[in-house]
């Protein structure tokens, strides 16, 4: 029975994550549950999963909170930060899967490799902001960093299919989101609810946007960057409209291994918790013959400049690439609430990345302040949008 740390579990990997654990309940058990502001739904889950722990990111919904569970719960109630961190760091707790989207993944993950535990990751950001960081501190402390990212799920399970030294590139499938083939003067005036479209995956708002930007794959490469310890000019993104090859490794021999199946997060998500077992999920199996044509092409960099700056920030290194985070995370903000336009998202990462000094990225605080940073700055150019 493996114990679990559940961060996030309101969100669209949450969710995922508990049908998982629903389905084998004799494998895996919650040990703690944290969300940011959904309480009737993650009153719900604590009611069905009896965590030890709960944690909520708004501390004014702690009372309300409470209200909905058994009174058992008044004192095992945690908030905000220190709320995942405890969670993250539990004794009882084995793997701590970080579902949380953004920022607010990275110290809770920290903390949870620095207590010994193994991570089931989905929360990307965490690698792109502190990458070298987080992964001294998995080689430190001896822990598993599994990915749940559907690329990165992927790479992995193709990376066991050779040595590491044999590697000559790593292809990163992209699905192109929604206006893959717009034209650039279309994208001015597009709204949130056509961006949040997803052809093929239906997943949070943060992530659905940064899709439609191609921001996710850039966010996408320098994770693989420090999962894998690879060059980043050996990682290459390739569009792939359908969805189904979620990524592929080719060694130097020629030979290209790819992980392909359906669309479907619990995929990946089983693998990470049961690994190195794989798990009769009892999804739709890919029927080759009935998903048709697989299609492949090159990125457009021009209409989609996320990536070409997701790439330069991981040249420039040091704390660029938690600028480009963070200053991405306050843009798409902005965009859902329909105080900028689509294509200020990106212009808004540009000018903080221009702005700011690069900082030593193996120091916590120079990351931290680094987002901060690039926050004030992205705010700055909404206000004066
Ligand atoms: N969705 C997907 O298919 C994929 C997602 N990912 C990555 O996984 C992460 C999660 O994505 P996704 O599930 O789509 O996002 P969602 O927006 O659907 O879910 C985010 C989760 O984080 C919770 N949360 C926010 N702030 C806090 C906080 N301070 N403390 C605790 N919980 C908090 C939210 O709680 P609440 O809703 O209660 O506010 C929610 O449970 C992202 O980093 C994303 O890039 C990667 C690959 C695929
Ligand atoms: C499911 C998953 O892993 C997402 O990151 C997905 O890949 C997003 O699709 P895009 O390829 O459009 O960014
Ligand atoms: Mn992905």
């Amino acid at each position: 029975m493996k114990a679990l740390s559940l961060l996030g579990s309101t969100g669209s990997i949450g969710q995922n994550v508990l049908a998982v654990v629903r389905q084998f309940p004799d494998r895996f058990k919650i040990v703690a549950l944290s969300a940011g502001q959904n309480i009737r739904l993650l009153a719900e889950q604590v009611i069905e999963f009896s965590p030890e722990w709960v944690a909520i990111g708004n501390p004014d919904l702690v009372p309300a909170l409470a209200e909905l569970l058994p009174g058992s719960y008044r004192h095992r109630i945690m908030v905000g930060t220190e709320g995942n961190c405890h969670l993250a760091t539990l004794p009882a707790v084995e793997m701590v899967v970080s579902a949380v989207v953004g920022a607010t993944g990275l110290l809770p993950a920290l903390a949870a490799i620095h207590a010994g535990k193994d991570i089931g990751l989905a929360n990307k950001e965490t690698l792109v902001m502190a990458g070298r960081l987080i992964m001294d501190a998995v080689h430190t402390h001896g822990v598993r960093l599994l990915p749940i990212d559907s690329e990165h799920s992927a790479i992995f399970q193709a990376l066991e299919a050779g040595r590491r030294e044999d590697v000559a590139r790593i292809i990163l499938t992209a699905s192109g989101g929604p206006f893959r083939t717009w034209e650039t003067e279309a994208l001015t005036d597009v709204g949130p609810d056509q961006a949040l479209a997803h052809p093929n995956w239906s997943m949070g708002r943060k992530i659905s946007i940064d899709s439609a930007t191609l921001m996710n794959k850039g966010l996408e490469v320098i994770e693989a960057r420090w999962l894998f310890d690879i060059d980043p000019a050996l990682i290459e993104v390739v569009v792939h409209p359908q969805s189904i090859v979620h990524s592929l490794v080719e060694y130097k021999d020629g030979s290209v291994v790819a992980q392909l199946g359906i669309p479907d997060m619990r995929i990946p998500i089983a693998y990470a918790l049961s690994y190195p077992e794989r798990l009769d999920l009892g999804l739709n199996r890919l029927s080759l013959t009935q998903c048709g044509c697989l299609a492949f092409e090159p990125p457009d960099l021009e209409r989609f400049p996320a990536l070409r700056m997701a790439y330069a920030a991981l040249t420039m290194g040091g704390t660029m690439p938690a600028v480009l985070n963070a200053a991405n995370e306050v843009a798409v903000e902005a965009f859902l609430a329909g105080k900028i336009g689509f294509t200020r998202i990106t212009a808004i990462v540009e000018t903080a990345m221009g702005e700011i000094l690069n900082a030593d990225e193996l120091e916590l605080q120079s990351i931290l302040e680094a987002d901060q940073m690039a926050r004030m700055i992205a705010q700055r150019e909404i206000c004066s949008t």
